[in-house]
């Protein structure tokens, strides 16, 4: 790599952004770990330094596009442009299905969808300055397969790989690649031990082709790959890990 590539990565304070962040670090890459408490983000940066790479702790809520604005101009001066994007941040909701309201629809959309919009729109300019860039959405096997009680939440994602397919025709031409990850069950925060038993989670890693439930290194490890110059002619495609579903 010729130049220190600079990431942003967003919900990165905890599970699979913070393990997306670490890994893309390994690589020389400069991270910017964004989620909505600025201290929160301390432990992913100390890990990463402590491991001899770079990172800056960033706050802002990724639909507030002020908020979001004022960090990308603070890790664009602190490291230099932003090349790469993981759109991590997101929140589940199990609601059944005639309980969903509209505040509830605005709060999740707000985040899943509207949060993917804005950070991208938010950098887009480095990457077409340097026709080069990676993006990364982490979706869910849930917007593929549909889950119960989570209609709101599933099918945000379901919008996040329909905006990634979008975005790839349209950014394709700059030399912006755009893929999603749908995650299957992925131990950490919707996994936690107080969410899901682990007779629970026996019977689910009974269904997973590797016998296990996935962790937020393996998430990390297809995001580093689809964040590398090596998948240049790799986009639009939607990689399941540890029981995503994988379609093209
Ligand atoms: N854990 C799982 O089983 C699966 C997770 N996913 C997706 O992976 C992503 C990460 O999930 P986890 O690491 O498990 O969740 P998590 O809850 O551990 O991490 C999500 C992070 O996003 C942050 N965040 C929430 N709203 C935000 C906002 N408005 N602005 C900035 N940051 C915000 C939270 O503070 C949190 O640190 C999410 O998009 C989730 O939908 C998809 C499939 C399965
Ligand atoms: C939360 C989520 O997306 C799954 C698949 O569990």
């Amino acid at each position: 790599m010729t130049t220190t590539r600079v990431a942003l990565v967003t919900g990165a304070a905890a599970g699979i952004g913070a393990a997306c962040s670490i890994r893309l670090a390994k690589e020389g890459i400069a991270v910017g770990v964004l989620d909505l408490d600025e201290g929160r983000c301390a432990g992913t940066v100390r890990e990463i330094e402590a491991d001899g790479g770079k990172a800056v702790a960033l706050g802002a809520d990724v639909s507030d596009r002020v908020q979001v604005r004022a960090a990308v101009a603070r890790l664009r001066d602190t490291f230099g442009p932003i090349t790469i994007l993981v759109n991590n941040a997101g929140v589940t909701d199990f609601t059944p299905f005639e309980d969903i309201t509209e505040e509830l629809l605005s709060f999740v959309y707000k985040v899943n969808v509207f949060g993917p919009i804005i950070v991208t729109q938010e950098i887009l300019s480095d990457m077409k300055a340097e026709h080069w860039g990676r993006v990364v959405n982490i979706s869910s096997s849930s917007a593929q397969t549909g889950s119960s009680k989570m209609a709101a939440y599933s099918s945000s994602k379901g919008a996040v790989i329909s905006l990634t397919r979008t975005l790839a025709q349209e950014l394709g031409p700059h030399g912006i690649t755009v893929n999603t990850i749908p995650p299957g069950s992925i131990t950490g925060t919707i996994m936690a031990d107080e969410n899901i038993s682990e007779a629970s989670k026996e019977r689910l890693a009974a269904t997973l082709p590797v016998r296990r439930v996935g962790r937020p290194e393996d998430i990390a490890n297809a995001c580093a790959f689809l964040c590398s110059e090596a998948s240049s002619y790799v986009t639009a495609q939607v990689i399941g890990v540890n029981g995503g579903r994988v379609v093209t």
